[in-house]
């Protein structure tokens, strides 16, 4: 993709373009492609050591990229573009916060940093402290903070001089689930005030919950790109049926259940509890198969039908599992 010619295709904040990083003979990111459009929270997703720091470190003009290129509002992302590096926010996993300061402290500290006086630095902070749900808590010290409440803190201090992108690396990782709530809140506050935010994460849980759009990364490669309902189109399997029998189930009818038509695959979750997960061509399938099972003398302890996960999805692409 070639964007120096296409500075700003319609609304796109963020844009890169075949983007390497080679770290001895290990190239960990091999050619990367995003565009980020304003108003969306894109979630990049992929396992360990697939080279999701690294991008961002790439997008945030942290490091430099051995080839290929990034664009901040058209503008190009190199050397000495700090105009342009005004306009990102980055939540770092780990971000030193003064502990013996207050939370409208710290942020009045920060916000000296970016340049801000007077009553701008007021309105910033006092802004950032509402979007981050810590208003009550403006003036208690840091150190008595859980480490939910200092990650809201984090993201504050991220959105302090009003950045166009921001990018968040693992914002929940240790998060208590009030604060993952606060934290949720307020990036849906961000996109749809027009930010454009890139989310990465480990848990697909959360990409599925709040992510519109989603980036999945595997050995330095997008493996596929695109809103949840578009990825989960690329997959055969179209519905999960989760069942746990009332007695183990017997190898003759697992071949047979397992050879009806749209039965793709049946695997034991648990064998002590004979709980099993039977992956579905369609939904439509699912009641054929609760009355094949009733009618073989099977009891149903329980019964769930659900959409198939990201990580079903990864293990199509790759053939592995996301967290091995
Ligand atoms: N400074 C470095 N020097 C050498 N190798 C590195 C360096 N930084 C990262 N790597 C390697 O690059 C690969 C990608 O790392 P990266 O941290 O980008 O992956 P990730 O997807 O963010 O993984 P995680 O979720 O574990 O943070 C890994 O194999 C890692 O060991």
């Amino acid at each position: 993709m070639d964007i120096s010619q296409d500075p700003a295709p319609h609304g796109a904040v963020l844009q890169a373009a075949g983007l390497r990083k080679r770290y001895g003979a290990h190239e960990v990111v091999q050619g990367i492609d995003l565009i980020l459009p304003a108003g969306q929270i894109r979630g990049l997703l992929g396992p360990n050591g697939a080279g999701k720091s690294t991008t961002v470190a790439m997008l945030a003009g942290l490091l430099p990229p051995d080839a290929g290129e990034v664009r901040v509002l058209g503008q190009r992302l190199a050397g000495d573009a700090q105009a342009v590096k005004a306009r990102i926010g980055l939540v770092p996993q780990e971000l030193a916060l003064h502990e013996t300061l207050t939370a409208a402290q710290n942020l009045r500290s920060f916000g000296a940093l970016y340049g801000l006086r007077g009553r701008a630095l007021d309105h910033a902070v006092a802004s950032a402290l509402d979007l981050a749900g810590l208003a009550p808590q403006a003036h208690s010290r840091v150190d008595t903070f859980s480490g939910g409440m200092k990650r809201r803190l984090h993201i504050a201090v991220a959105l302090l001089h009003d950045p166009a992108v921001v990018f968040l690396d693992e914002p929940t990782a240790g998060v208590d689930p009030q604060s993952r709530n606060a934290i949720f809140e307020a990036l849906e506050q961000l996109r749809d005030a027009g930010k454009a935010l890139l989310y990465t994460t480990h848990y697909m849980e959360e990409a599925e919950r709040l992510c519109d759009h989603l980036t999945i990364l595997d050995q330095g490669r997008v493996m596929a790109e695109g809103p949840l309902a578009a990825l989960h189109e690329q997959l055969p399997l179209k519905a999960e049926l989760s069942v746990q029998l009332s007695r183990p189930l017997a190898p003759q009818d697992l071949l047979e259940l397992g050879d009806r038509p749209g039965v793709l695959q049946f695997e034991a979750t648990d064998e002590r509890r004979c709980a099993w997960r039977v992956g579905l061509a369609q939904m439509a399938v699912a009641p054929a198969l609760v009355i094949a099972l009733h009618e073989r003398g099977y009891g149903l302890e329980l019964l769930a039908t659900r959409r198939p996960s990201l990580e079903q999805l990864f293990l199509h692409l790759t053939g592995r599992r996301l967290r091995d």
